[in-house]
C-alpha cells in the first residue's frame, strides 16, 4: 500500500508536546471526545449497529470530526472512532455491543483449549482494512486541522475481554487465567501483542500521527502480576513498533502514549518503558506524578470526569489545580481527563472546561 500524503499541519501543538518540547499552551483533547454526549453523534449513528458504525470509513469519520467542530478551535487533536475490541475480531472472536449494557462474546475464551479457535496468522491489512480506510479518509478530511490520534488496547485488557466475553467487576475468569493456566495466558497475551504492533504501525501508514495504547484494567492487576501479566506486554509495544514502523518506510518518530488505568503503583517503570507520554487517572495528586517521571516523558490527564457534574466555579478551580500541579502546562504535558467522558454530560460543560484550558494553560 502506497503511504497517502496529507495537507500540512495547522495545529501541531499535542505533537511538540509528546516530543517534550516547551509549548505556548499545554494542548487538550478529551478520552472519548465522540460520543453519546453529542446529540449529532446520535444523529449520525441513527439504530446502525455500532461496529457497522465503525467500519463505514465514511460516517466514522464525521464522528470522529463532531467534537472538533462542535468546539471550533478548542481541541488538540482527533482520535479515530474505533474500539479497542476489533483486535479480538481480527483474531477471529464475535463482538457485539449490546445497546446501554456494553462489548458481549458469544464464545468467550474459557479455557487454553479455545486458544484453537482464533486465527493464527492475523492479516492486519486483510482483517482490518476498513479501519486504515477511515483513519485516511478522516485524516483527509481534517485537512490539517489538528493531529489525527490511532490506537489500540493493550494485551491484558483485550484478553480480559476476550476471557470474561464482557465488562466485569469481578474478574473471575481472568484471574483465573493469570493463577492457573499462566502458560497459556502468556501465549494469548504474546499472540495480541504481535497483531497490536502490526496494527498500530499500519495505523500510521495510513495516516495516524500518535498513538495510545489503552490498558483500561491495569488496576486490577496487583504489582507483581502487572510486573507479569502487563508491563512486558506493554514494553514489547513500544519497542517493536519503531522497527515495524522502519520495515513500512515510517522514517519520522511517532509519538505513542500508555494509559494503565488504576496502575498507579508502576507510575516510575511507565515511565521508562519506551513511551513518549505516560496518561494518568484522577487518583494521582499531579506534583507527585511529575516528581517521579523527572521529565522522561509527557504527562498526560487527568481530571475525574465527573467534575463536569460540577458548576463552572468547580470546573474552573479544578483546572487550576491540575494545569498548577503539572508546573504550569508549557512542557511535558497533555490535557485530558483520567478517563471517558459519559454519556450524560452536557457539552456546554464540556466546552466551558475546554475554554478555561486554553485560559489558563495560556498564563
Ligand atoms: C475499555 C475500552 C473499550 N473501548 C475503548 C476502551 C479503552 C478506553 C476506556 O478505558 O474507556 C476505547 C474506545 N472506544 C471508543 C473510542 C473512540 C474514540 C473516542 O474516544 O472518542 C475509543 C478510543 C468508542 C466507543 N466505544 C463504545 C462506545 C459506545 C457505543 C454506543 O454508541 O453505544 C463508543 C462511543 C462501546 C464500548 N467499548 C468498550 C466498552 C466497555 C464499551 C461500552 C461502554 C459504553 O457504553 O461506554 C471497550
Amino acid at each position: 500500500m502506497p503511504r497517502p500524503t496529507f495537507a500540512d499541519m495547522k495545529n501541531d501543538l499535542i505533537l511538540r508536546a509528546a516530543k517534550g518540547e516547551k509549548v505556548e499552551r499545554p494542548p487538550v483533547w478529551i478520552m472519548r471526545q465522540a460520543g453519546r454526549y453529542l446529540p449529532e453523534y446520535h444523529e449520525v449513528k441513527g439504530t446502525r449497529d455500532f461496529f457497522e458504525t465503525c467500519r463505514d470509513a465514511e460516517v466514522a469519520s464525521e464522528i470522529t470530526i463532531q467534537p472538533i467542530r462542535h468546539f471550533p478551535g478548542l481541541i488538540d487533536a482527533a482520535i479515530i472512532f474505533s474500539d479497542i475490541l476489533v483486535i479480538p475480531q481480527a483474531m477471529g472472536m464475535e463482538v457485539q455491543m449490546v445497546d446501554k449494557v456494553g462489548p458481549s462474546f458469544p464464545h468467550p475464551l474459557r479455557h487454553p483449549d479455545d486458544l484453537l479457535k482464533l486465527r493464527k496468522d492475523v492479516d492486519v491489512t486483510k482483517e482490518l482494512a476498513w479501519a486504515f480506510k477511515a483513519i485516511t479518509l478522516t485524516r483527509t478530511k481534517l485537512a490539517g486541522e489538528v493531529p489525527l490520534l490511532g490506537f489500540c488496547g493493550a494485551p491484558w485488557t483485550l484478553l480480559v475481554y476476550m476471557v470474561e466475553g464482557a465488562g466485569t467487576k469481578m474478574f473471575r475468569f481472568a484471574k483465573e487465567w493469570i493463577y492457573k493456566y499462566e502458560d497459556a495466558t502468556h501465549e494469548l497475551l504474546q499472540r495480541i501483542t504481535d497483531v497490536a504492533v502490526d496494527f498500530l504501525a499500519h495505523q500510521v501508514l495510513a495516516g495516524a500521527q500518535m498513538l495510545q495504547v489503552f490498558e483500561s484494567w491495569g488496576g486490577e492487576l496487583g504489582p507483581e502480576e502487572f510486573d507479569v501479566f502487563s508491563k512486558p506486554y506493554i514494553q514489547q509495544i513500544a519497542e517493536r513498533l519503531p522497527l515495524k514502523l522502519q520495515e513500512l518506510g515510517i522514517t519520522e518518530k511517532i509519538p505513542v502514549t500508555i494509559f494503565a488505568k488504576g496502575s498507579w503503583y508502576a507510575l516510575d517503570e511507565l515511565c521508562g518503558l519506551g513511551y513518549d507520554a505516560v496518561s494518568l487517572d484522577w487518583t494521582y495528586r499531579p506534583e507527585d506524578a511529575v516528581k517521579v517521571a523527572k521529565g522522561r516523558v509527557a504527562l498526560q490527564g487527568n481530571l475525574d470526569p465527573c467534575t463536569i457534574y460540577g458548576s463552572k466555579e468547580t470546573i474552573t478551580r479544578k483546572v487550576e489545580t491540575m494545569i498548577k500541579g503539572f508546573g504550569g502546562g508549557k512542557q511535558n504535558y497533555i490535557i485530558n481527563f483520567g478517563h471517558g467522558t459519559h454519556p450524560f454530560m452536557k457539552p456546554e460543560q464540556i466546552e466551558w472546561f475546554l475554554k478555561e484550558c486554553h485560559r489558563v494553560g495560556s498564563l
